[in-house]
């Protein structure tokens, strides 16, 4: 099937790499330069020591002509593709961003079919074509409305790259939302790597108040000691990372603040609910981005 991926970054071109096992791959970048560097040298993959040539599409067209579309641009680069998307007519749209600035989009979106997708793999972009699949985990994606085509994505799915479907998108956005909230901002404030949060007792220790200012916020399926529990056992997988938000920092790009911690001061208001942590981690997160 054809299958269109907004975005050559870490994630783009992850999927890229794997969906085009079996699928053709259509991939849309910014710019025209990183699309005729896709079409002359196709994509590297690198996972453990081998690197894996990919052949592929690439246009900075935003055609979306594919019946499938995977969108894998940062929460604050959405805008643009919702606004041309929304007068396309209806396809199946898989948003896989962390956060939930998304959420906001949905209903102008309303005519297509969305789902949400959770990368747990680990991604490192290298370079224009190369991306190094440092961490497999599986994504898992759960309908916003709609399933007709999904499935048939998954069809022939490899290994090192398998799909899960959850039930109720709400809560698996949710429980990403927690994690990043806790692990991001704090590792790009204190310059750590993610296993540093649970290795060091007062790091840890502010990492769980800004989990217990979250977890007050919204009604979690699962229990407060499971979902600490779930927190920490990410860190511990991801303990070698650096967490995308120290990534952004230290190069200099804008990050996902506003989607991750943003969002939770706007809920907060609103009930308003004090949220010291939040509060602190959010300005000096923009602070930073000042500052680069
Ligand atoms: N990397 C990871 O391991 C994980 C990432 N995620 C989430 O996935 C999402 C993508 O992350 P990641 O791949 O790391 O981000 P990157 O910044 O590496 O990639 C985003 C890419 O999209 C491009 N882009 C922006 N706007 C457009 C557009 N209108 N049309 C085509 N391309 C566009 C960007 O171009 P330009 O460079 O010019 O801006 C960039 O190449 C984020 O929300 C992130 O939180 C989730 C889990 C893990
Ligand atoms: C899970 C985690 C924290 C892994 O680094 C992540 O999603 C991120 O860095 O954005």
């Amino acid at each position: 099937m054809q299958i269109g991926i907004i975005g050559s970054g870490a994630i783009g071109l992850l999927f890229a790499h794997y969906l085009g096992k079996h699928h053709e791959i259509n991939v849309y970048t910014r710019r025209e330069s990183g699309a005729q560097l896709l079409n002359e040298r196709g994509m590297e993959l690198t996972f453990n020591t081998e690197s894996l040539t990919t052949s592929l599409k690439a246009t900075a067209k935003p055609t979306y002509g594919e019946e499938v579309l995977f969108i894998a641009v940062k929460q604050y680069q959405l805008k643009p593709i919702v606004q041309k998307l929304k007068e396309m007519p209806r396809k199946t749209i898989i948003f896989l961003q962390n956060g939930i600035g998304h959420l906001e989009f949905f209903s102008e979106l309303s005519k297509h079919e969305l789902f949400v997708g959770i990368v747990e793999h680990g991604a490192l972009k290298i370079d224009e074509r190369t991306v190094c699949h440092t961490g497999v985990g599986v994504t898992k994606l759960a309908a916003v409305h709609g399933e007709s085509y999904v499935h048939k994505v998954f069809e022939n799915e490899d290994e090192y790259f398998l799909f899960k479907i959850e039930n109720d998108f709400h809560e698996l956005l949710m429980e990403k939302l927690i994690v990043n909230a806790a692990i991001n901002p704090l590792t790009a404030l204190l310059r750590c790597k993610n296993g540093a949060l649970f290795k060091n007792k007062d790091y840890q220790l502010l990492m769980e108040r800004i989990f217990k200012e979250v977890y007050c916020l919204f009604p979690f399926k699962k229990g407060e000691a499971s979902l600490w529990n779930h927190v920490n056992s990410i860190c511990k997988k991801t303990a070698e990372n650096e967490s995308s938000m120290l990534k952004d920092i230290k190069e200099g790009r804008p990050t996902e603040i506003d989607a991750i911690i943003g969002s939770l001061l706007e809920k907060a208001e609103k009930m308003k609910k004090a949220v010291p942590y939040l509060t602190f981690v959010y300005y000096a997160v923009k602070g930073l981005e000042q500052e680069n």
